[in-house]
């Protein structure tokens, strides 16, 4: 085995740029890395990723960010083969998984069929069914929730079914019920949708909502191996914050749920300092959902910054055979129309303290590619969609 340690960081929604394929989602220009950069006039400044390679992988460097004349290890992108752009679908295919099956959408709402169910097992009728920012919805329909006690749902360009519900009002475990039990009528075969999303928020009354960390997502189970399945039982593996819900705990040893970024990496210090052989897979999500959606570059890159700063840490602490992968899910480009997700090509940036050389790996045709490397390291079989770059890495 060549790396003993392998942690992978997904930095959710932070894509480099339109996919060849963005024009089939209406995402052509989208480029959320790129629109940052602009968006802080030169002054963005994320020094541990612009020496790993982040404006080197790119054919026009990110404003503020240089391209480095030796970046400290291997750096490429990574093409989205999913026929969706949300994060299960993103993960899904890094773990040798890619979601091939069309999943439910509902642009118009979701069907009274449906809903009715919803509301005859909570005892609660239902207001909103529509597309549309989490932080709007809430804004417009919080103070009627709070005096009625109706279930706010909606969705969003993703396939997913989102219920929001203010604590007070609606306890978290109640909404969790709600959600299982929803979850267990859109599995197929009428409707496939992709999650089922608890959406808790608290605060005296609209205008001053606010979401809480008890968010909760609901994901089909993997419809076949992962790789992470593969690697389960030959190595441990550890999922940090969202990787639990979207792989329903499939394939995992251990998890860690995240407040927010910060506490995320510091999950990520905390698994860095045991001893053990396998695959630490994280995700951050505050760049996502508290920036992209919002469609708020400022705050996005104020995020990216900070996250910088703790990858500083993180690669003072590697081991000589660790090996660290940061990549994306998607791309969620703040300075685009919108409100969702955006077809985007995902950074591959790669190091360890072992390596002595620094190359490109160019762009990868799919984000299996992740997946087969880390099982190829394990000596594990994998799922066999993806190809390894570990021999590439010197
Ligand atoms: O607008 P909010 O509630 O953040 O929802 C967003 O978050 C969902 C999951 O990432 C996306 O599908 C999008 O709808
Ligand atoms: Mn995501
Ligand atoms: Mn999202």
């Amino acid at each position: 085995m060549r790396y003993k340690r392998i942690f992978g960081i997904v930095l959710d929604s932070v894509g480099t740029g339109a996919a060849t394929d963005a024009s089939k989602f209406d995402d052509e220009g989208s480029d959320t890395l790129g629109h940052v950069g602009q968006a802080y006039e030169g002054n963005l400044k994320i020094p541990n990723l612009q020496r790993l390679g982040i404006s080197n992988l790119r054919n026009a460097e990110i404003l503020g960010v240089p391209k480095v004349k030796e970046p400290l290890g291997y750096f490429g992108k990574m093409q989205e083969k999913s026929v969706g752009k949300d994060s299960m679908d993103g993960h899904w295919e890094m773990m040798g998984l890619p979601v091939m099956q069309e999943l439910s959408f509902f642009p118009k709402g979701f069907p009274a069929k449906l809903l009715n169910k919803i509301s005859d097992f909570s005892g609660r009728k239902i207001i909103g069914n529509r597309p549309e920012s989490g932080t709007k919805i809430i804004d417009e329909l919080g103070d009627r929730q709070l005096e009625t006690g109706e279930l706010i749902i909606y969705t969003s360009g993703d396939s997913v079914l989102q219920i929001a519900a203010h604590e007070d009002v609606i306890p978290v475990d109640e909404l969790y019920r709600i959600c299982e039990y929803t979850r267990t009528l859109v599995n197929g075969p009428e409707y496939t949708v992709g999650r089922v999303i608890a959406r808790p928020f608290i605060g005296k009354k609209s205008g001053h909502f606010t979401r809480t960390s008890h968010r909760h997502d609901f994901s089909l189970k993997p419809t076949g191996k992962t790789d992470l399945d593969y690697l389960q039982g030959h190595v441990k593996t550890y999922g940090i914050g969202k990787i639990n819900d979207i792989f329903s705990g499939q394939g995992l040893d251990e998890v860690f749920h995240n407040e927010s970024n910060l506490d995320g990496m510091e999950h990520v210090d905390y698994v860095m300092n045991q001893d053990f052989t396998g695959f630490c897979f994280v995700n951050l999500v505050d760049f996502d959902a508290l920036y992209g959606h919002r469609r708020n570059p400022i705050g996005f890159g104020k995020e990216l910054m900070n996250f910088d700063k703790r990858l500083g840490v993180v690669l003072e602490n590697m081991r000589y055979d660790d090996l660290l992968i940061i990549t994306a899910d998607h791309g969620n480009d703040p300075g685009f129309k919108g409100t969702d997700h955006t077809r985007e090509n995902v950074p591959l940036l790669v190091y360890s303290p072992s390596m002595e050389d620094s190359k490109s790996l160019g762009s990868r045709q799919t984000f299996a590619d992740f997946g087969a490397t880390v099982a190829d390291n394990f000596e594990v079989s994998g799922t066999g969609v993806g190809k390894s770059f570990l021999s590439e890495l010197k």
